[in-house]
C-alpha cells in the first residue's frame, strides 16, 4: 500500500546541509495501524510531510497504492492530498464558522460536490464516532475530544487510501486520547482504514499493530504487537529506554 524506499531529506540553512532522513525504508499494508515514535528532532514530522507531499524530498521513492509520489505538478499533488490522503492534526484544524457536520463535509465541498452519497457517508461517520448529538453545533461549543473525533471523521470523508496523523493526541487528556485512538480503531475495523500516526505517547502507540522507532533519521527498530496491549506497552517503554540509552 505505502512503500518508502531509501528516503533521504536534508534541510539547508545557508549553504550548510542538515541531513534529517538518511535512507528510510518502510512499508505499511492495507488496513494496518502503524505508529512512528522517536526523540524530538529524529525526523518524524519530516517523514510525514514527505509522505503527505507537503515538502519535496531529495532521494528515494514513495509509492501509495501503486502510484509514485513526488515530481508532480501542484494540481496533481492537491488531488492526491484531497482524494487519497486523510489528515488529522494535533490542533484539529476545524473551521470555527462551520458546524461539526459541515466540517466533516469539507473534503467533499473542496471536491465541488456534496451529493447524496457524501451526505450518507457523513451520516455513517457521525454515527460511527458518536457525534450525532453535536452535529449542528459549532466547534467552540463542543469538547476537545469531540473536536478531535470530528477531525478523524473528516479525514475519512473521501475514503482515503491512507490516514496520516501528526500527534493526534498531543493536546488531549488521557480519556480524550483514548477516545481518539478508539476512533482510529473503529475506522480501521469498520471502514478498513490504513493509519500512519506520529506520536510521543507510548500509551497511544500501544494500540497499534506496529511501531516504528526513528532515531537520527534512521529506523532504529520496529516492534510488532502480537500480545495484549499492556504487554506491548511495556515492550515499547523498554525499547524507548534502550534507544535513549544507546546515545
Ligand atoms: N523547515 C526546516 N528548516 C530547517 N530545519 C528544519 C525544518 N524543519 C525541521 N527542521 C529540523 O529537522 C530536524 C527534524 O525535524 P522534525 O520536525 O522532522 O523532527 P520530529 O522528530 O518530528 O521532532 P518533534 O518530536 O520535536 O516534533 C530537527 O532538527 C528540526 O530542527
Amino acid at each position: 500500500m505505502l512503500y518508502v524506499k531509501n528516503l533521504e531529506k536534508s534541510y539547508y540553512i545557508g549553504k550548510t546541509e542538515y541531513p534529517v532522513l538518511k535512507g528510510v525504508n518502510l512499508h505499511v499494508a492495507q488496513g494496518e495501524f502503524v505508529a512512528v515514535m522517536g526523540p524530538s528532532g529524529s525526523g518524524k514530522t519530516t517523514l510525514l510531510n514527505c509522505i503527505s507531499c507537503y515538502i519535496p524530498y531529495d532521494r528515494g521513492v514513495i509509492t501509495l497504492g501503486g502510484q509514485k509520489l513526488g515530481n508532480m505538478d501542484e494540481t496533481s499533488l492537491a488531488k492526491i492530498r484531497n482524494e487519497k490522503l486523510g489528515f488529522v492534526f494535533q490542533d484539529f484544524m476545524l473551521l470555527d464558522g462551520l458546524t461539526i457536520r459541515e466540517n466533516i463535509l469539507i473534503p467533499r465541498i473542496i471536491k465541488g460536490t456534496v451529493d447524496k452519497d457524501g451526505e450518507n457517508l457523513a451520516d455513517q461517520l457521525i454515527q460511527l464516532f458518536g457525534i450525532e448529538h453535536i452535529q449542528n453545533k459549532f466547534p467552540a461549543e463542543v469538547s476537545g475530544g469531540e473536536r478531535q473525533r470530528t477531525a478523524v471523521a473528516r479525514s475519512l470523508m473521501n475514503n482515503p487510501l491512507l490516514l496520516l496523523a501528526d500527534e493526534p493526541t498531543g493536546n488531549l487528556d488521557s480519556k480524550s486520547s483514548r477516545n481518539v485512538i478508539e476512533s482510529f480503531e473503529d475506522a480501521r475495523t469498520q471502514l478498513g482504514a490504513t493509519i500512519f500516526m506520529v506520536t510521543h505517547d507510548a500509551f497511544s502507540a500501544s494500540f497499534c499493530d506496529r511501531v516504528i522507532l526513528l532515531k537520527d533519521g534512521h529506523i532504529y527498530k520496529q516492534l510488532e504487537n502480537h500480545s495484549e496491549r499492556s504487554i506491548f506497552h511495556s515492550q515499547l517503554l523498554d525499547a524507548l529506554k534502550e534507544m535513549s540509552s544507546d546515545d
